[in-house]
């Protein structure tokens, strides 16, 4: 057990009971809890209110991707849920990342982390092309990571194949959160650039990502143990 759990865990479920049967079986030193589109889509910001109520950090992941206006708005909004951390996507731009910078300002040291999504872990080399990418996907992540950065934000959604790629070019303060996480023989699902938990870790991950290869085992309190275990 830790008091500053690694592992953020995809709340990835159709159904409130489902959602709330995991969030039961753990506290909040084992683990983050991620609210994603799915769930919040389903069930709102009451949702968000009561696991932070519960005591969780909850990174609200709705990858903002919007005009600058729109995705400050949505950020402010999310600083008022109280979460710990929230996404917008690092291709809405230089402006559209320092508005939602700004927005966060008047919350001080409530505000959320800041965090962008360069290229998402389901996509590899040969889909980029025909999305006008003619850079490979590291070189696309350190690209959008680079202007990250530069706009201030906390840190990056990326692929932990691209950590330590990111850790060397940006320092160690700027947050790595690694999604396409897959322990050793679990199914990689629509993920493609995929890492162990233990891997992930010692390539310079700060957090991870873990979504079915928990929630859908068949004791998930048993695996996020089993995966905490073998990254302490
Ligand atoms: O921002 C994210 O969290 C995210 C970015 C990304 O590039 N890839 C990615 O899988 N995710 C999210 O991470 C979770 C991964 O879930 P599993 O594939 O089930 O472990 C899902 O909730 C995705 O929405």
């Amino acid at each position: 057990m830790t008091m500053d759990p690694k592992v953020l865990v995809a709340l990835d479920f159709n159904n409130q009971a489902d959602a709330m049967a995991f969030v039961d079986s753990v506290d909040p030193s084992q683990c983050r809890l991620k609210v994603g589109k799915e769930l919040f889509t389903l069930l709102g910001p009451e949702f968000v209110r009561k696991l932070v109520a519960a005591g969780f950090d909850v990174f609200l992941d709705l990858k903002f991707h919007d005009i600058p206006n729109t995705v400050a708005k949505a950020v402010a909004a999310a600083a008022e849920l109280g979460v710990w951390m929230v996404n917008v996507h690092a291709s809405g731009g230089r402006e559209m990342m320092t508005a939602a910078k700004a927005a966060l300002v008047p919350y001080g040291d409530k505000a959320p982390l800041l965090i962008g999504v360069t290229v998402l872990t389901s996509m590899e080399a040969h889909e980029m092309p025909e999305l006008g990418i003619e850079r490979k996907p590291e070189e696309q992540v350190l690209a959008l990571a680079t202007l990250t950065q530069e706009c201030g934000l906390d840190g990056v959604v990326c692929s932990a194949q691209e950590s330590k790629l990111l850790k060397d070019a940006l320092g160690k303060e700027f947050l790595l959160v690694t999604p396409g996480i897959r322990p050793e023989g679990s199914a990689k699902g629509d993920q493609k650039r995929v890492v162990t938990p233990a891997k992930a870790m010692k390539d310079g991950s700060d957090y991870l990502v873990i979504g079915r290869p928990i929630t859908q085992s068949t004791s998930p309190l048993e695996t996020l143990k089993a995966i905490n275990s073998s990254i302490a």
